[in-house]
């Protein structure tokens, strides 16, 4: 699954929508049995979710775009294929969520990519299925250490973290990810999904459990004017950054 959506793949209700639908017909298809994500925008794999979406909106619209960005976490994080992500662009945030969300992760060792969960740094906060899935993947303290400072780390410090798996040249991407592809489906798909399963049934089963009340904990936060202001301020210091 290629992601082409100028100039920089940010997660919109739109995108999000597509990106389930997707997600969807390939989990019914029976010959489907893994999925690699890339970006077909360059330098770029997703500026994480759309700003836009939280920003000057009704509390009516912050509630569907976040049971929107629920359902592709609870969808990608609880898929039965095998899910590599090829990470060939920075990715903050939610860019960053949906390469933790899958199996593994390749990134280009481009040290002018960055990838972690930067939320800190606008004044929002990761709600705690981010936090969940970040420190199943780098282990507590990292996750700690990381989601205070808001870090954005480079490519080569997110692999020595363990937040990527693996780096490889560019021109290199495609053909690992097929490769790691290949590794993981040589196995018997049910004892593979079953361990994932195993791995990750109580993470998700806590947003299943809880995920009303996360939509409200959102909306009431993300509606804040501090935090309304502070979301106008860091789109406005983006707009700056290109004069
Ligand atoms: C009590 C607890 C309760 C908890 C409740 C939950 C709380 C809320 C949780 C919300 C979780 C949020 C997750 C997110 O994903 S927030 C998004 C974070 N993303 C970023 O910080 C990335 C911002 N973008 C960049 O750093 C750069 O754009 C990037 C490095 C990705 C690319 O740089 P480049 O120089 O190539 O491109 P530009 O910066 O010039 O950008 C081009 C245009 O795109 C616009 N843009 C960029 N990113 C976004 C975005 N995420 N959303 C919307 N628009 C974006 C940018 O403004 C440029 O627009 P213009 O061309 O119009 O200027």
């Amino acid at each position: 699954m290629k992601f082409k959506s100028p100039p920089v793949n940010s997660l919109s209700l739109d995108f999000i929508t597509e990106f389930c639908i997707g997600l969807e017909k390939l989990e019914n298809n029976r010959e489907c049995r893994g999925v690699i994500f890339t970006s077909a925008v360059p330098n770029i794999f997703s500026s994480g979710l759309d700003i836009t979406e939280m920003c000057g909106k009704s509390m009516e619209h912050y509630a569907e775009f976040w049971r929107a960005v629920q359902e592709m976490w609870l969808r990608l994080y609880g898929s039965n294929m095998v899910t590599v992500a090829a990470v060939n662009g920075s990715s903050p945030a939610g860019g960053c969520l949906i390469a933790l969300t899958c199996d593994y992760r390749i990134m280009v060792e481009n040290p002018k990519f960055v990838i972690g969960l930067n939320e800190a740094q606008l004044g929002i906060v990761a709600p705690f299925w981010f936090k969940d899935t970040f420190v199943n993947t780098v282990g507590h303290r990292v996750a700690e250490r990381s989601l205070q400072l808001g870090s954005l780390h480079s490519a080569s410090e997110a692999h020595r973290l363990g937040l990527v798996d693996e780096l490889v040249p560019e021109v290199k991407l495609q053909e690992k990810a097929a490769a790691v592809m290949a590794q993981w489906l040589a196995l018997p798909d049910h004892a593979r999904q079953l361990t994932k399963s195993m791995m990750r049934k109580a993470v998700l089963d806590r947003l299943v459990a809880h995920r009303e009340e996360d939509v409200q904990n959102f909306v009431n936060f993300i509606s804040k004017e501090s935090i309304q202001k502070s979301l106008r301020m860091y789109m406005e210091m983006l707009k700056k950054k290109k004069r």
